[in-house]
């Protein structure tokens, strides 16, 4: 079955004067509705039966004449009001004369005539709906009308209203008359039998006294759909909430629309609340009330107050849009632009999220449901005067409050009132902050001191740290070079961590200072943030706020340890850690590493190739050369584990003995002779002989065997310098020695004979026996060099000497025992060049033949 929604009524009813006549009018036009004047009905009756004569007392004739009137309302010919035809006649201005009032009145107690009208006054209900003026339309006659309106006003008030009609319309009238008349009128109506004068129980009242026509008008148009009224909260069930609203039926809004946030209930049974019409009584009882329409309703008419009025409203800034911000007033959304924030541009304006604020609106259409609002407005108007206050307070080492605003990587921006103040990172807290986070967020109420205030910059400078006392002060005292303390690892990095040791000091222990024994170690692999650790203090610089601390000073030091177990000469062992250029490194106890030199793997051999005789992980045994714990040095030496042949065989043969050897290598600079061993002597050229040699391979060879003379040492190289020419002169001088009677001669034979025969020749007479005495002479000159060692040389032939070998201690090269040997005379002779090449040429010569 299909409903038809009835065509809604307003009804509007109430005494002579209340208005009701111009307000009905004015809100049937205002919502293009019809419009029923119900007492011109009874006026137009009344008018009729005087005009028929008839005694208005008399109910019957009165009735009839009711039955039979014919009225009708029609526009004017301008359209600018209504006529009514009263069986024809226009007697629209006779109608409104208080003579017709009057006649109405007498007439309307009839019942009979009342009845004649109902059927009029129904015929008025059409659509869209239908505004009925009069004394029963809300009771008698329109009983289901959703919307019901008792008009009134002071008598005294309608007296004045009518006397200001009746005088611009030029009659002569006294207010007190009227008042009279009016009360009377009043009484007439009200204590009728017959659909007295009352307000209906349902009926909005609304009192006009003092009201403008305008302010009538709109109290009454709001009794539509959409409309707020007023209702009482007659019960509440399990769902709904029930409203009498003082319309036909009672509505029912759903119990959630008056919960709060929390789901709490927030009326009772009897509270007064506002509802928002949403459907009116729709035949079947039902009227559709909403709450949070009313409550939306009621928002827009605060916001468009506070928009004529120019005047704020507070709001809460609920979430971030393009362009800007929500802000919640209410129920209804607003817009707030990012430029509008604040004096200042925002980016995050979480501090000012959750909070009730004061905005101004800027732009309002209800319609679109646009509101645009401004807090910048607010804070401007409020600026100015804060500011002028902040400004008095805003002096270099005051202590004043603010609000964090905004947080950077690099401070805070703290509102101070009026003036934002930047509270910079490092001026948080006396220790190190790595994100101002960490002290600070963004809504926090602070006490701050003022470090700078740049009134032409309009900059502030904000301290935390500064409220409190500097922990680094007189911070040497407390903690001296060398004590010993335990710590918190407040941060670490690559190059090692920080130690907090007391509420704002921090002290920095290098990488270097975590382990003895690894200088690179990752300090992650040391230490964790948090951990409590024991600490060193190394050093403090309390101008540049720094104190570097170490661990491994708080360990026991593995070479001072290692120096303490350990003397020079001592035999460790420990396995190849690790083969260089340069030596091999031996792991040894407390996990150091002693070094082992290239130069101190053998006694005989040299050159870097030694240390491809040992790998990674040998183990090794060494002798401990020397230990340096300041350095962190452990000087170890393979070879030293054996005696050193060099040494042994030098104190066997002393430098100047007469050493046997074998010619190992020979170039033209001279030869190494091996001396067993592993000891080598160095023949230099100019050693091999006295005569100049240019070429030592002409005289030696590999293989050959030397006797030389040990006449000094390369300690270095570990060779003994040897020289042939040495022994061969010390033979000579040897021989000498021997022949120490023997007359000495010249070294050179021929220069001799050439002396002593010029010497002849120089006499007058050459005699024989000149030549004899000159030959004397050389012979003895002769017999005297080779006493002096000297060598007798016979030119191109060669030379004589005669060496003499002192008694010495020798070896036997057999059995290698050390033997006495005598001295003797030694005859040498070396061929001379002349010779050698005359020799040389005949065993070519007999090598050809
Ligand atoms: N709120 C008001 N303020 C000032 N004057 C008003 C107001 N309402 C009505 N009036 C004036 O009062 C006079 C009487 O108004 P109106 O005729 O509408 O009253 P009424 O209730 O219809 O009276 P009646 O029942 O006698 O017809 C008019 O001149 C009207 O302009
Ligand atoms: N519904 C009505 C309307 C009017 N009356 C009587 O008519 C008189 C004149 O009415 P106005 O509204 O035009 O002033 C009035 O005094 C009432 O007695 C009525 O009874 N019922």
């Amino acid at each position: 079955m299909s409903r038809t929604a009835p065509v809604p009524v307003l009804t509007i009813d109430g005494p002579s004067g209340s208005g009701k006549g111009t307000i009905s009018r004015q809100v049937a036009e205002h919502l293009g509705w019809r419009l029923l004047d119900s007492g011109a009905l009874y006026r137009a009756v009344g008018y009729a039966a005087g005009a028929a004569g008839l005694d208005l007392s008399d109910a019957e004739a009165v009735t009839r004449c009711a039955q039979a009137t014919k009225i009708r309302f029609q526009p004017s010919a301008d359209g600018s009001d209504t006529r009514i035809l009263v069986n024809g006649h226009d007697a629209t201005d006779e109608l409104r004369t208080e003579t017709a009032g009057a006649a109405a009145s007498a007439i309307a107690s009839i019942v009979p005539v009342r009845q004649a009208l109902v059927e009029l006054q129904l015929g008025f209900r059409k659509a869209p709906g239908l505004v009925a003026d009069g004394r029963d339309m809300g009771t008698v006659i329109f009983p289901d009308a959703p919307f019901k309106v008792f008009l009134t006003a002071s008598a005294a008030e309608r007296a004045k209203r009518r006397y200001k009609q009746l005088k611009e319309k030029g009659l002569n009238v006294t207010l007190a008359s009227l008042q009279r008349e009016i009360e009377a009128r009043d009484h007439r109506d009200a204590s009728r039998a017959v659909a007295p004068l009352r307000p209906a129980p349902e009926a909005v009242l609304v009192d006009t006294t003092g009201m403008s026509i305008d302010q009538s008008q709109q109290a009454i148009a709001k009794l539509k759909p959409g409309a707020i009224v007023t209702g009482i909260v007659v019960e509440i069930r399990n769902d709904v909430v029930v409203i009498n609203a003082g319309l036909k039926s009672e509505g029912i809004v759903p119990i959630e629309q008056f919960k709060g946030e929390d789901g709490t209930l927030e009326v009772n049974v009897g509270d007064h609340v506002k509802v928002a019409l949403e459907a009116l009584e729709d035949g079947f009882g039902e009227t559709k009330l909403s709450r949070e329409k009313a409550k939306r309703s009621m928002v827009w008419d605060d916001l468009e107050e506070a928009f004529d009025k120019e005047e704020t409203i507070k709001g809460m800034i609920s979430g971030k849009v393009k362009g800007g911000f929500t802000v919640d007033i209410k129920d209804v959304r607003a817009f707030l632009p990012g430029s509008l924030v604040d004096v200042r541009p925002v980016r995050e304006p979480t501090y000012l999220e959750g909070k009730e604020l004061e905005f101004k609106i800027i732009k309002l259409d209800r319609k679109r449901n646009n509101v645009v609002v401004s807090r910048r407005a607010v804070v401007e108007t409020e600026f100015s005067a804060e500011r002028e206050q902040l400004l008095e307070r805003l002096v270099e080492g005051a202590v004043i409050k603010g609000v964090v605003k905004n947080l950077t990587d690099y401070g805070a921006f703290v509102d101070l009132g009026g003036i934002d103040g930047l509270l910079h990172i490092t001026d948080m807290a006396w220790k190190r902050v790595r994100h101002p986070s960490e002290v600070v967020n963004v809504g926090d109420e602070l006490e701050v001191r003022v470090l700078k205030f740049d009134k032409e910059r309009n900059r502030v400078s904000l301290g935390l740290k500064q409220l409190g006392d500097d922990p680094w002060v007189n911070i040497s005292r407390r903690y001296p070079v060398g004590s010993r303390l335990f710590g918190k690892v407040s941060n670490v990095t690559d190059y090692g961590c920080f130690v907090e040791i007391e509420p704002g000091v921090e002290g920095l222990v290098h990488v270097s200072e975590m382990d003895w024994t690894n200088k690179n170690v990752n300090p992650a692999k040391v230490v964790q943030v948090g951990d409590e650790t024991e600490v060193m203090v190394l050093d403090v610089d309390e101008e540049r706020r720094r104190i570097s601390l170490g661990i491994k000073q708080t360990r026991s030091n593995p070479w001072e340890a290692f120096a303490a177990m350990h003397k020079k000469g001592d035999k460790v062992s420990g396995q190849i850690k690790s083969i260089t250029d340069f030596g091999v490194f031996i792991g040894l106890e407390g996990g150091i590493d002693g070094l082992v030199h290239l130069s101190d793997i053998s006694w005989q051999m040299s050159g870097e190739d030694l240390v491809r005789n040992f790998k990674k992980g040998d183990e090794i045994e060494a002798v401990v050369l020397a230990v340096d714990p300041e350095r962190e040095r452990i000087s170890l030496g393979i070879k030293q584990m054996e005696q050193d042949p060099f040494g042994q065989f030098m104190a066997n043969h002393p430098r100047g003995s007469v050493v046997t050897g074998t010619v190992k290598e020979v170039d033209a600079k001279g030869a190494v002779i091996d001396l067993g061993e592993g000891v080598e002597g160095y023949i230099r050229a100019n050693d091999i002989a006295k005569e100049r040699i240019d070429d030592a391979t002409q005289h030696l060879k590999v293989g050959d065997k030397v006797e030389a003379k040990f006449t000094g040492m390369d300690r270095k190289g570990r060779q003994l310098s040897l020289s042939i020419r040495a022994k061969d002169e010390e033979d000579v001088q040897e021989a000498l020695a021997e022949y120490s009677s023997a007359a000495g001669g010249t070294t050179k034979l021929g220069a001799l004979l050439k002396e002593q025969l010029n010497k002849a020749e120089r006499q007058t007479h050459l005699a024989f026996a000149d030549v004899e005495l000159a030959v004397k002479s050389v012979v003895e000159q002769m017999s005297q060099a080779l006493s002096q060692g000297e060598r007798i040389e016979v030119r191109g032939f060669g030379s004589f000497a005669l060496h003499y070998r002192p008694p010495r201690m020798g070896r036997n090269p057999k059995t290698g025992e050390s033997v006495a040997l005598p001295g003797k005379h030694v005859p040498h002779f070396k061929p001379g060049k002349e010779l050698r090449e005359r020799v040389n040429q005949r065993l070519e010569e007999n090598a050809a033949g």
